[in-house]
């Protein structure tokens, strides 16, 4: 496979351990497991809960990390850190350059692999990604009405987020998952048609409560879609049977009666599931978070830039999770946003 001209460093020539990494674990007793990887905090839609109509300061090249350098913290973290899952996510992922190669190389690592995305640009390379060894995708759709996703990503491209979905599911990147954002006033009205559509289309719908991560700074607690009510407008078509939540999974699920079809909804502000968090986040210009809402983070690249070895690395990521708070505060007096919104951080 053709690597990039910037990818000097060797990126995965160690072996795996034969034995088991020590658990990534913070003073919580939380084992962390779960990786989630900001590929760019660049985006080619505008969401008006995620960042303002002119976009935002994009992180100069030669700040992001190279493919060579996010390899090899993907690689110390399988094979160090325990980590079992890595997800793909940014600002828009697929706008990174190289992306199946880069796909390849880190499912080369062994963790199983996904991707979130807006869709567009995923009709023309789902299959690569598939091939390349992606598992599966969530993508991310909050309207059904071209008009009204136009208004609300401010593009309009509704029509290619679809053919993006409908490619995915055939290139057998399964299960395919739709994520919406409900906001009060704008798509609110549109719960049970967008389950209607994930089921006819075989994707699995999920509903997230917006969270103060918008660059703007202009969340509004009253605008939130709560779980509560989500789940109210959806039982006004279905009976919804509880499944609960796969592993530390952010969703809980519930299955529509007399249907295999089971809807999830992430509802991070009214029924928090911090106490079971194992993830940790590595932005795109190599700053590692130890949680969504974390202040403070480690910086990676500069120990990457600075010529540390594999342990050093290790011991820095380690205590960085170490370091962890029990949750958000979201709600809270103290609340306090972080710096970076959530297309900066990777949501
Ligand atoms: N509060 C909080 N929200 C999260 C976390 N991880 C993901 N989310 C939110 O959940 C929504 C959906 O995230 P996805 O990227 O689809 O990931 P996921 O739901 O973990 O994916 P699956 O592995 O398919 O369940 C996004 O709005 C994320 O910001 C987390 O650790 N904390
Ligand atoms: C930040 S985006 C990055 C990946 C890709 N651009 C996408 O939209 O799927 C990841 C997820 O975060 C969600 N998101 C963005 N801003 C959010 C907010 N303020 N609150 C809750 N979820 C948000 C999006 O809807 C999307 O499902
Ligand atoms: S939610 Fe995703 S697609 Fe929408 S602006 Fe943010 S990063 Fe871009
Ligand atoms: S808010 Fe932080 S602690 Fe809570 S689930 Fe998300 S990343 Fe984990």
């Amino acid at each position: 496979m053709a690597l990039r001209t910037t990818d000097t460093l060797p990126d995965a020539p160690a072996a795996a351990p034969t034995e088991a990494p020590a658990p990534l674990v913070d003073r919580h007793g939380r084992v962390h497991t779960d990786l989630r990887i900001s590929l760019t905090d660049r985006c080619n839609l505008r969401c008006t809960y995620c960042m303002p109509a002119e976009g935002l300061d994009w992180l100069p090249r030669d700040q992001a990390l190279t493919d060579a350098e996010l390899l090899r913290l993907a690689r110390i973290a399988v094979h160090r850190l325990g980590i079992r899952t890595l997800r793909l996510t940014g600002g828009e992922p697929l706008l990174r350059r190289g992306l199946p190669d880069l796909v390849a190389r880190l499912a080369a690592l062994g963790p199983e692999l996904s991707l979130t995305t807006n869709g567009i640009g995923l009709a023309r390379r789902a299959t690569e990604l598939k091939q390349a060894g992606l598992h599966r995708v969530n993508v991310s759709l909050d309207t059904l009405r071209p008009e009204r996703y136009a208004a609300l990503t401010r593009r309009d491209r509704l029509a290619d987020v679809l053919a993006g979905l409908a490619a995915a599911k055939d290139a057998g990147l399964a299960p395919v998952k739709v994520n919406a954002v409900p906001v009060r006033g704008v798509n609110e009205d549109e719960l049970v048609d967008l389950v209607e559509f994930a089921v006819d289309g075989g994707y699995r719908m999920r509903f997230i409560e917006s969270m103060p991560l918008d660059a703007q700074g202009a969340w509004d607690r009253a605008a939130m879609v709560t779980a509560d009510e989500i789940l109210a407008a959806l039982a006004t078509r279905w009976t919804l049977l509880p499944v609960g939540r796969h592993d530390n999974a952010p969703a809980e699920e519930w299955r529509l009666s007399g249907t295999d079809h089971v809807v999830g909804v992430i509802a991070s502000v009214t029924r928090p599931f911090c106490g079971g968090c194992d993830r940790v986040r590595l932005t795109a210009d190599g700053q590692l978070r130890n949680c969504l809402f974390a202040t403070e983070e480690s910086d990676l690249r500069a120990l990457l830039r600075t010529g540390a070895d594999d342990d050093r690395i290790e011991r820095a990521w380690r205590a960085c999770v170490s370091r962890k708070g029990p949750g958000h505060r979201i709600g809270d007096t103290d609340f306090v946003r972080p710096d970076r919104p959530m297309s900066a951080i990777g949501g």
